[in-house]
């Protein structure tokens, strides 16, 4: 059997005839990008006009189902992303990796653009650092984790784009969502309910997401998943203070945003940004979370600062951001986060599960969230 190739796939694409006067999806310019992962997997992504997307489901499925019939593709998905006018570009530039390292950009004037409505989630708070891999994720995942503990509903919702960790994080890899209709059911592990773009992409599939694009994509999925009710859900944002982040801060209402920083002096200029980012779109900022803020040894309890410790903490009071915690450097967070069980679920009682516990309270507090019911500890059936 030949190779599958982009051509073929367009050639297809140019046989899905629209209604009314627009001919194919090709030729009406809403071709995207077409990735082809380990020769057989297919990620289609239309660009449609914002005001047609939430109408153009059943063409985002018919599509989706002729490719998925195509010889040789094992599995196909389309994203039906809403073309937006692009923020202006301001003093950032993306590196190879697409993450955004620039200054804090302006707010990009959008006419119309108003708050996304997420009935039924009642505060939605964002992770976000100015930097990657600083342990955002983690830190996401672990806090929905403790808020769940408060005996709190919660929703975890992954839109970092560039690296989606949660399917992995909450032991959820490898698993699709499911569908009730036309809305899409999110995973459930833990307590928590989770919904990452991870799961819509093949594994590894190297999206070169546009601007636009991601939000578009993040967009659709949080407004098509059945969430129900929630008290609060958690977003994974992406890395950096680009304009993806920005738009994302301005289209999501959220009750504030907490910023995850390492200790390290570039990490904290970047950690200003993300500060400043949200403060620019009057997101309250709830505080800075040191995370690897010290090593303690495995053997005799000793705690290293490995880092120059303490300079969230400082950066915080500078800016009138609160501290919310510091989280040490600590092998079992990172091999519990890759197993799919964090350190809140799998050492409950231990101290790491305490720190993001204490951060937990302190953030459900500064949301305005009404008390918890305690959980019960122990269940008689
Ligand atoms: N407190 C910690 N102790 C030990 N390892 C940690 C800690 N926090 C995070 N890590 C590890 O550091 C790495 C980066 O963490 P994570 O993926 O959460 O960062 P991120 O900021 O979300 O990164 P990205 O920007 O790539 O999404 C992971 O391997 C994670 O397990």
């Amino acid at each position: 059997m030949s190779a599958l190739t982009k051509d073929a796939v367009v050639q297809v694409l140019r046989e899905i005839a629209l209604s009314g006067a627009q001919g194919d999806v090709v030729s009406a310019g809403w071709l995207g990008d077409i990735v082809i992962q380990n020769g057989s997997d297919v990620v289609v992504t239309l660009e449609v006009p914002a005001d047609l997307g939430p109408k153009l489901e059943p063409v985002r499925q018919k599509v989706e189902e002729v490719v998925q019939s195509m010889p040789g593709v094992t599995r196909a998905a389309v994203i039906l992303t809403a073309q937006r006018a692009a923020a202006p570009a301001a003093h950032t530039h993306s590196d190879s990796c697409g993450h955004n390292h620039g200054q804090a950009p302006q707010a990009p004037k959008q006419a119309g653009a108003g708050k996304l409505e997420l009935p039924g989630v009642k505060k939605i708070i964002a992770v976000a650092s100015g930097k990657g891999g600083v342990g955002k994720s983690t830190t996401a995942a672990n806090l929905a984790l403790a808020l769940s503990r408060m005996g709190l509903k919660v929703a975890l919702f992954d839109a970092d784009i560039y690296g989606p960790s949660m399917p992995l994080m909450m032991g959820l890899a490898g698993i699709k969502p499911g569908n009730r209709g036309d809305r899409i059911l999110p995973l459930e592990n833990h307590g928590v309910k989770v919904m990452s773009i991870g799961f819509m992409m093949p594994d590894d599939a190297p999206i070169i997401w546009r601007g636009p694009m991601v939000m578009g994509a993040l967009e659709q999925l949080l407004r098509e998943v059945e969430w129900g009710d929630v008290d609060v859900m958690v977003v994974d944002m992406p890395p950096g203070t680009g304009d993806t982040q920005l738009t994302m801060s301005q289209r999501v209402p959220l009750a504030g945003a907490v910023i995850v920083s390492t200790p390290q002096d570039i990490a904290l200029l970047d950690a200003r940004k993300g500060l400043n980012m949200f403060r620019k779109v009057e997101v309250p900022v709830l505080g800075v979370i040191e995370n690897m803020s010290y090593y303690v040894c495995p053997s005799c309890g000793h705690r290293e600062h490995v880092f120059s410790h303490g300079g969230a903490r400082q950066a915080a009071e500078q800016l009138e951001a609160d501290f919310l915690g510091e989280i040490p450097l600590d092998i079992k967070i990172r091999e519990t986060a890759d197993e799919g069980t964090p350190i809140v679920v799998a050492d409950p009682q231990g101290a790491h599960a305490k720190a993001y516990g204490e951060i937990a309270r302190k953030v459900w507090e500064k949301v305005g969230g009404a008390p918890a019911k305690p959980r019960p500890r122990f269940k008689i059936f």
